[in-house]
């Protein structure tokens, strides 16, 4: 081969390289004017909708960067993330869109549309999306289950939340109490040195567990929790990969979900066939047993057991959707009620006075009716879940429209979402409602945010006017049916670990460090960013 050859060749090889790098380089740049234009031509869309006239209009949907795609790049990344840095970045009380490529999320903020929405329970329904996605998707309940859910004689939730509220009020709500208390001292006791103070390095791990368990055992009995020691680590892992199942995504790629919740619902299969054949034969204590459980349960599991698609797999599911609804937002709660208690010096001793006030000492116990009386338990409940109870209240629009407000109406299908923490985070809409909830700032805790003083000067805890604004418990005929319970869980926790224990912050500055962003996630568990040191001992009485 001759040099000129090989300058040919070499001239052309490079030029060939040069007219496939400059095809990359037109394809990158194409790509990029495509998304900027998409940008500017949906941002003018967004404001021409926002900041124009209009009557009976869509709401308008946020700009995006990737036609078809819209927002469904981001929201597949991190949708914690993004639908949080979208209500910090629009959260000005103006509905918007989300569109996950062709999936419509309708986000509200405004408590004038989100009481409107929560009242509307026959126009907008919560059950289209907790039939397929909680029971279905997260639950994994058999499709005969779902089917007769979504079926006209399907009126499962109405009877669900009736028989919930039925038991978790007035004197069933203290044997719940009680048996709570019982447990939870007694799976502490053990944990702790003979002689002075026990080390916890992390906080709030010591407390998911040993609240997590007394719920559990509390509900179903001990047999179950005696039987699979692992039952808190796997509820723990299913809870926390609730986004996964809600979004779809197969097996091979959360494996270690799905098998937490296939051990999960095995396990409750076998108790449940147990529990069923214990019942038949007349061979249960009906208010609480050791194998069948809480007398909420058994009467539960008669109720779905009369159900078309309830077998053991039917009915295993629900157990965990109970358990679920029981555990993932009331044990970070307990945990912050406490927490928030401990570092105020003031708030710990006027609580403890408070106990010590209602301790009854022959039944070596408490009066929690008494206690979730007071208007600072219930006062800081309601700041408790109001600051990190991190929840989206979801209802699909049944009817062909839906009018939102003069101007916005919205459409059959469309799934509307409400951020709890962000409704409990908007400052203009509180100072509107009720002005003295925000003599202190919302970005910080506050136990008597809701007390209010009547003429007689007596302490009276009021949510009044707040509709729409806290909203942790969702609202309207849907409302969460186990609010009281939860609020007592958390009564029942300070007595434990301040009545008949003392505990104690090790190092308080640095457990400040750990405060969570509030604002960074839009839903999910609020946990400390790290580990909290604290000790505990028993109390001198
Ligand atoms: C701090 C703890 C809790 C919080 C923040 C909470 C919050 C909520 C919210 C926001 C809803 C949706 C309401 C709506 O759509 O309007 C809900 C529903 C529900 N909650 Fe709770 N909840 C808690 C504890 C509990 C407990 C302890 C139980 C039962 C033992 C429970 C059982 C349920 C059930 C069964 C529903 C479905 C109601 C329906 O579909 O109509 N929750 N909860």
């Amino acid at each position: 081969m001759d040099s000129n050859t090989t300058a040919v060749h070499g001239d052309s090889s490079s030029s060939f390289v040069a007219l496939r790098q400059n095809l990359y380089v037109q394809a990158i740049v194409t790509a990029l004017v495509i998304c900027v234009c998409t940008r500017l031509l949906s941002s003018h869309w967004f404001n021409a909708v926002k900041y124009g006239r209009g009557h009976s209009i869509q709401p308008p949907t946020l700009p995006y960067w990737i036609p078809g795609l819209k927002h469904g790049l981001s929201m597949g990344i991190d949708s914690k993330k993004f639908l949080a840095s979208c209500l910090n970045k629009y959260g000005d009380g103006s509905p918007f869109f989300i569109d996950a490529a062709g999936q419509k999320l309708l986000i509200l903020l405004d408590p004038e549309h989100i009481k409107g929405v929560l009242r509307s329970s026959t126009e907008l329904d919560p059950n289209p999306f907790i039939h397929e996605r909680i029971l279905g998707a997260l639950m994994g309940s058999p499709q005969a289950a779902i089917d007769h859910y979504k079926s006209e004689k399907g009126n499962t939730d109405y009877i669900q939340t009736t028989h919930i509220r039925q038991h978790t009020t007035g004197s069933n709500l203290t044997s719940l109490d009680k048996r709570l208390f019982h447990v939870l001292k007694r799976t502490i006791e053990p944990t702790l040195s003979d002689s002075g103070w026990t080390d916890l390095p992390d906080l709030y791990a010591f407390v998911e567990y040993h609240v997590s368990f007394a719920i559990a055992e509390t509900l179903l009995g001990s047999a179950i929790v005696e039987s699979y020691p692992n039952i808190i680590t796997d509820l723990w892992i299913h809870i926390e990969s609730t986004d996964q199942f809600l979004m779809g995504l197969p097996r091979f790629i959360i494996p270690k979900a799905y098998a937490a919740r296939d051990r999960l619902l095995s396990h409750i299969r076998k108790w449940s066939t147990k529990s069923e054949s214990l019942r038949h034969e007349n061979a249960v204590d009906t208010k609480w047993d050791p194998t069948a459980g809480s007398a909420l349960v058994q009467e539960r599991e008669e109720l779905y057991g009369e159900m078309p698609g309830h077998d053991e797999h039917g009915r295993a599911s629900q157990v965990l959707g109970l358990l679920y609804a029981g555990t993932s937002l009331t044990v970070p709660m307990t945990f912050w009620y406490f927490f928030e208690t401990m570092r105020d010096t003031s708030l710990h001793d006027r609580i403890l006075a408070e106990l010590k006030s209602q301790a009854n000492v022959e039944e070596a116990s408490y009066n929690f009716m008494q206690l979730s009386a007071r208007p600072v338990f219930q006062s800081m409940h309601a700041e408790t879940t109001r600051m990190y109870s991190s929840n989206l209240t979801a209802r699909e629009v049944v009817v062909p429209e839906y009018a939102l407000d003069a101007k916005y109406t919205v459409e059959q299908g469309t799934t509307v979402l409400i951020s709890s923490k962000f409704a409990g985070q908007f400052e203009p809409a509180w100072a509107k409602a009720r002005p003295h909830t925000v003599t202190r700032p919302l970005n910080t805790f506050w136990a008597e945010r809701y007390i209010t003083c009547g003429e007689d000067k007596r302490e009276r805890f009021s949510d009044a006017g707040l509709g729409g604004s806290w909203m942790s418990f969702g609202g309207g005929e849907h409302k969460c049916p186990g609010r009281h319970f939860a609020r007592n869980i958390g009564i029942v926790t300070l007595a434990v670990l301040m009545g008949e224990f003392e505990c104690e912050l090790v190092d308080p500055k640095a457990a400040h460090k750990m405060d969570p962003n509030l604002k960074e996630k839009a839903f999910g568990t609020t946990k400390p960013t790290g580990r909290i040191a604290a000790r505990i001992r028993r109390r001198e009485k």
